[in-house]
């Protein structure tokens, strides 16, 4: 099923192909509506399952974007997290038939394809029916590296390893990566992590076979990563981040949601400037309940003023934590975290709102649980010293207690402590190099009109 707006004429029609998980789908979407702001007679394709339609469809989108269908291939959103690995495996294996079924629904012939790394079946379609394909990767350049350069750990035997053996051990050896203890790498090396390590590393060994390598990064927030990689592919790999929706900044929140008829927005705008903790651990994974009630807890204790999306369960923290902040089930979080009141940002380390709370200069308290939030953690404590960890270890496992949570957060949220005032102070100077990167002239604004000029050029070959 095709939806939106027909047919245009067009002279450049793009495929864009998200990974179905909410920290891809955004990235992919911001990126297409950064490419049709600069031209307008691109035409995109934008390719979701039947779930993913009915997630987004209600929201805004540029008219030459428009949206076309694969069926439920894939195990649903509401029970992707409960088996992680089982998902990978279905995206791997069954998007590929009805991708290309769609492909050959489609009237405009596809002049290039813009594919999630993670979904090898666009790499594979595009190569046989020759169509130019950018490989899109939507966590740091950073985790790039770390998975191209896999067989460096191998070795120098640093994987397999026993983590709470070997886990201080440093690694320096992976190019343009700072020294980092291997606890301190992706989770690869037990549990879900282990299990799926092998597709991703077959998934990145598709995208040297793409035309151009696209990262949502910033490049002077990964210089050297960026260029060891750059050394290393012949083809164009251009940073086109923040991919986050700055451009629409201006405009009024899209998420509105009422606790005690109270407006977070304006509940913001009430509170004193930098007083407020968010509160926000992602999209996909979740905490267990007994770390959510010791951050309820210690938030309550702490005095410290927060804004906590609960998801799912936000009535019942909201009971929790008192009423020093608001919990909400979700809102739109680059513009809290762009509002003068919000001092400070509690994350998961997922890489979209790393780059939010960057472009908005706000510090972080890290906690991740999975993934790639453990290297982005290292990067925004030791390399950019924008943060400090909730807990030293890494896993589910080990709960932070009210106790201590009460206290991290109200030495976090001290605005008179110099400690902090210098991590606000380099928080700022990283704002400044986002917002120089997507100035006219700066490293994204010259690498989106690059890859435009090179999708276009593309289509009269
Ligand atoms: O109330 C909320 C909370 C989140 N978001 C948005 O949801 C997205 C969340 O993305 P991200 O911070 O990257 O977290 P996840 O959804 O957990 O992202 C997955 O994908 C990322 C990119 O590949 C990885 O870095 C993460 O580890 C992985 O869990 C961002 O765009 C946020 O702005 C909202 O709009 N409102």
């Amino acid at each position: 099923m095709d939806s939106g707006d027909g047919e245009r004429t067009t002279g450049c029609h793009v495929v864009a192909m998200p990974y179905p998980g909410r920290g891809h789908v955004n990235p992919m979407m911001n990126l297409c509506k950064l490419l049709t702001s600069r031209q307008d007679d691109i035409l995109i394709t934008f390719v979701l399952t039947e779930e993913w339609l009915d997630l987004i469809s209600s929201e805004d989108k540029p008219a030459n974007v428009r949206f076309a269908t694969i069926p439920n291939v894939i195990p649903s959103e509401r029970v992707r997290a409960a088996d992680f690995p089982g998902f990978i495996e279905d995206v791997s294996t069954k998007m590929e038939a009805p991708f290309e079924q769609l492909l050959d629904r489609l009237e405009s012939p596809v002049t290039a394809i813009i594919a999630d790394t993670h979904v090898m079946c666009a790499f594979v379609v595009g190569n046989r029916r020759n169509i130019p394909a950018a490989s899109f990767w939507s966590m740091s350049a950073t985790m790039f590296s770390v998975f191209h350069h896999f067989d460096l750990l191998i070795q120098n035997q640093h994987y397999p390893v026993n983590l709470s053996e070997r886990g201080e051990e440093r690694v320096g050896y992976i190019p343009g990566i700072s020294s980092t203890r291997i606890s301190d790498l992706p989770t690869v090396f037990s549990g879900d992590g282990q299990r799926v390590l092998n597709r991703v590393l077959e998934m990145c060994s598709w995208a040297p076979k793409a035309q151009y390598l696209l990262f949502t990064s910033v490049y002077e927030l990964e210089q050297e990563a960026l260029d060891a990689l750059k050394r290393k592919f012949s083809f164009p790999v251009y940073t086109l981040g923040p991919t986050i929706p700055y451009f629409n900044l201006g405009d009024e929140p899209t998420v509105a949601t009422t606790h005690s008829d109270l407006n977070y927005m304006k509940w913001l705008d009430s509170q004193p400037k930098a007083s407020v903790l968010y509160i926000s651990l992602g999209s996909f994974l979740s905490v267990s309940s007994a770390q959510m009630d010791e951050i309820a807890a210690g938030l309550r204790s702490s005095g410290v003023r927060f804004l906590w999306v609960g998801r799912d369960k936000a009535s019942q923290l909201q009971e929790g934590c008192g009423d020093g902040g608001l919990v909400v089930p979700w809102c739109d979080q680059l513009k809290v975290l762009s509002h003068s009141s919000v001092g400070g940002f509690w994350s998961h380390c997922g890489w979209n709102s790393i780059l939010e709370a960057v472009f908005a200069g706000v510090p972080m308290l890290t906690f991740p649980i999975f993934w790639d939030q453990v290297p982005n953690s290292k990067k925004i404590v030791e390399d950019w010293k924008i943060g400090w960890r909730v807990k030293r270890e890494v896993g589910w496992q080990n709960l932070v207690t009210r106790e201590e949570i009460s206290g991290l957060v109200k030495r976090f949220m001290d605005l008179e402590s110099n400690e902090v005032k210098e991590m606000r102070n380099r928080g700022k100077d990283l704002e400044k190099v986002c917002r120089g990167a997507i100035a006219k002239g700066g490293s994204t604004d010259t690498n989106l009109d690059a890859f435009l000029s090179h999708i276009s050029q593309s289509r009269r070959r």
